[in-house]
């Protein structure tokens, strides 16, 4: 069997179509683009690609966008003064720190700093709990709420199915469960302590790999037509960048699969964006 390839450039693009359509909307009743600052905080490589990404799709939507770049030997209390700049300034509707952030700089103090109304990606601890106590309201992960359009887009309705989720971070682990399980799936999430991954995945309706292991999820233990989600971005020494599921053979088994690059990836930056429109809409409707 042959999976379907779900395509996240293209559903990417349709979600940005979506966004500038609000965009317009918004810049037409307030006299403004909704606008969107970047925090960038020393020199990961990685980070500088994705930052440069997120800035170009904002503005190809209409949206006006900043970066804010602190040298790499910042401190704790400037990155502070950074966020709290943007937190008072009322033309910056959606607030990204980009992560990781160096050592020296106290991450979880960061994050909280950020007015949960402008915390776009979802981290802040009231989104987070917002999110965890069933609340609609919140702001969610980008990456885990572009992964349920995918999976909606690929015709895959979670409630009732088994979902397993590889990975329990704070950013795509743990947020991904917790929507799956608002869907109505049956969710097992796994991590490093897990016994036997390969039993748990066998099992799956719905994977989730969120690990950061170059394809530790062998296609040979993919349940005849289930739904691959591949969020892992490792690059290779040889430059090539693969995630982590074993893609060729797992497409032998699944009923739709993510490829990397290509899948979720353009879809956490898409939902970037539809967040950020959508946290300038409410912030007027609650003044
Ligand atoms: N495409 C996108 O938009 C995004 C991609 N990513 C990518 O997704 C991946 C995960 O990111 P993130 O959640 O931040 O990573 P973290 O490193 O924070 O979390 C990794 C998780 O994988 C688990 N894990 C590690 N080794 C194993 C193993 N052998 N078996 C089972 N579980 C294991 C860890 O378990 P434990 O908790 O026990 O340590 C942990 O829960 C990375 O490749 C990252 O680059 C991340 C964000 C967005
Ligand atoms: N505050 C914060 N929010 C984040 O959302 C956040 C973060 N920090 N730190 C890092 C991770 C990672 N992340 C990615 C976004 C897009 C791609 C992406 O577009 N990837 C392309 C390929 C890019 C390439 O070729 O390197 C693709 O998958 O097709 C990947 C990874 C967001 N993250
Ligand atoms: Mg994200």
């Amino acid at each position: 069997m042959a999976a379907e390839l779900i395509d996240g450039k293209a559903i990417a693009a349709k979600v940005r179509g979506e966004v500038a359509e609000k965009v317009r909307a918004f810049q037409a009743a307030h006299g403004r683009a909704p606008g969107l600052a970047v925090v960038r905080v020393g020199h990961d490589p990685a980070s500088e690609v994705y930052v440069r990404g997120k800035i170009k799709a904002s503005g190809e939507t209409g949206m006006v966008s900043e970066e804010h770049h602190l040298p790499e030997d910042a401190s704790t209390s400037e990155v502070l003064a950074a966020v709290e700049r943007l937190n008072a300034d009322p033309k910056i509707d959606g607030i990204l720190v980009q992560l990781p952030l160096p050592k020296q700089v106290d991450e979880q103090t960061v994050l909280d700093a950020i007015a949960p109304a402008k915390d776009v990606d979802g981290f802040h601890l009231i989104n987070a709990g917002k999110l965890l106590s069933g609340r609609k309201d919140g702001v969610r992960a980008c990456t885990p709420f572009g992964i349920m359009r995918l999976l909606r887009e690929a015709g895959c309705d979670p409630a009732g199915k088994r979902a397993v989720v590889i990975g329990r971070s704070n950013i795509v682990g743990k947020p991904m469960a917790l929507l799956l399980l608002e869907a109505n799936a049956t969710v097992t999430v796994c991590h490093s302590r897990t016994r036997d991954l390969a039993e748990e995945v066998a099992r799956a309706d719905i994977v989730v790999a969120a690990i950061g292991r170059p394809e530790l999820v062998r296609g040979a233990w993919i349940r005849e037509g289930a739904y691959v989600i591949d969020v892992g971005m490792n690059r290779l020494e040889s430059g090539k960048l693969v995630g982590d599921v074993e893609f060729a053979a797992a497409a032998q088994r699944a009923a739709a699969i993510t490829p990397v690059p290509g899948g979720v990836g353009p879809m956490t930056i898409a939902m970037l964006l539809s967040n950020t429109v959508d946290a300038a809409n409410a912030r007027i409707a609650a003044k």
